[in-house]
């Protein structure tokens, strides 16, 4: 599991407690050294990786359990997602930072439970043509396109009129843009359904994760992106639709928790008993849904702006984000100054239509550069 300490990697956790056969091998993180050694403590998992090689002065191996191998540097993280002994490989780092393990992952073949969304924002093309060519099943973890995937399994492909993605609406959801411009990083953070890591807690309140929700769809499904909508569904219960030629829409539904959508990615094409809380049809409740307001969350539109031109488009946005998140969160910036960043980013910066993996490293280091110093 690369991103063991996160949100996802959390879930995970609590997932492989419920599922004695999913046995973890392998974590990584990229400095919480003590947490990855509870975690290595809990699982009995004999390879715990830190990223960042820095630390490793700092850690105590005698925190890990005995016998497990304590790795550091970005070349173990690649090293432990194309081990042998692995069946499977969830990616959940964060950012652009988790697309060289899930490369390694899809270069050795795996199974990649994918909830490192910004792969495919970033290198979509690339990725999923390596995958067809190694033979490495990309099983999407975020919870929309888990949601698609299972829609997608009750039809024909050449049958798809189209897919609606839902979105919560964020933290903001009906303010006005104007409204927008004094909101804090405590106010963005207060997600009404997810309990997820900061950035993209941000990008909800955006919509920019919708944005690359949109883009990852376009790679992962193979769909252009007229063919991707975007639907408010407050309640996050719906976690996405397919609507075929015949006017059927077909959609899965469960309570807003990471840990059914990792479990399905883990355990497809079997389903099984997890940890996951069930609906109680016995009390009522509602599921809403609404458009968007492109005009409060301009965020949202750049998802099909990237999504329609391809090469280092998604790169450039993602990274313009990264850095934009960051000033946010530390006060330099204002809230819609984010997507703002992003529109220039990707107006500016220097397009390539077939890039390689390393072009895309140059554009998302020009976009990071330029972001952090542009007002
Ligand atoms: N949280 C959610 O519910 C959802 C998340 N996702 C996607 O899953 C991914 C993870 O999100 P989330 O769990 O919320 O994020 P968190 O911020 O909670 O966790 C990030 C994880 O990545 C690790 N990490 C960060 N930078 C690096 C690096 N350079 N090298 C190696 N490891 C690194 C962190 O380690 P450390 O603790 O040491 O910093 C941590 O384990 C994202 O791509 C997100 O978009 C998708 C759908 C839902
Ligand atoms: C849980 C998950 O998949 C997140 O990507 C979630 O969708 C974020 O919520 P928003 O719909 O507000 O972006
Ligand atoms: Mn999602």
């Amino acid at each position: 599991m690369l991103g063991s300490t996160g949100s996802i990697g959390t879930s995970a956790c609590d997932v492989f407690a419920a599922r004695e056969e999913l046995v973890p091998l392998a974590f990584v993180a990229h400095r919480s050294w003590e947490t990855l050694a509870r975690q290595c403590r809990e699982h009995d998992v004999k390879i715990a990786v830190l990223a960042d090689e820095s630390v490793a002065d700092t850690v105590d191996r005698e925190a890990f359990p005995p016998g497990c191998e304590v790795r550091f540097g970005e070349r173990a993280v690649e090293e432990v997602a194309a081990h042998p002994d692995a069946d499977a490989v969830l990616s959940a780092i964060v950012g652009a930072a988790g697309l060289r393990g899930t490369w390694a992952a899809v270069e050795a073949g795996k199974r990649v439970a994918l909830a490192n969304k910004e792969t495919l924002v970033v290198a979509g093309p690339l990725v999923t043509k390596r995958a067809a060519e190694t033979g490495a099943e990309l099983l999407p973890v975020d919870s929309e396109h888990n949601a698609i995937y299972q829609a997608l399994l009750a039809g024909r492909r050449d049958q798809v009129r189209r897919v609606i993605l839902t979105a919560s609406g964020g933290p903001f959801r009906g303010r006005s843009a104007a409204s927008l411009h004094d909101v804090t990083p405590a106010d963005a953070l207060a997600h009404p359904t997810w309990d997820m890591g900061k950035r993209i807690s941000v990008d909800s309140a955006t919509m920019l994760n919708k944005a690359f929700e949109l883009i990852e769809a376009r790679w992962l499904f193979d769909l252009p992106a007229d063919r991707i909508d975007v639907v408010v569904h407050p309640q996050s219960v719906v976690h996405s639709f397919v609507e075929y030629v015949d006017g059927s829409v077909l959609a899965q539904l469960s309570p807003p928790d990471m840990k059914l959508p990792i479990q399905y990615a883990l355990t497809h094409p079997d389903r099984r008993p997890g940890p996951t809380a069930k609906f109680d049809w016995n009390q009522a409740f509602e599921l809403t849904f609404e458009p968007p307001d492109r005009e409060a969350f301009p965020g949202l539109n750049l998802g099909t702006r990237v999504a329609e031109r391809g090469g280092t488009a998604g790169a450039a946005l993602n990274a313009a984000d990264e850095i934009a998140v960051e000033r946010f969160l530390n006060g330099e910036i204002r809230f819609p100054d984010i997507a703002r960043l992003c529109e220039q980013a990707l107006d500016e910066h220097p397009f390539e239509a077939e890039p390689t993996l390393e072009s895309l490293m140059e554009v998302d280091a020009w976009v990071r550069e330029r972001t952090k110093s542009t007002g």
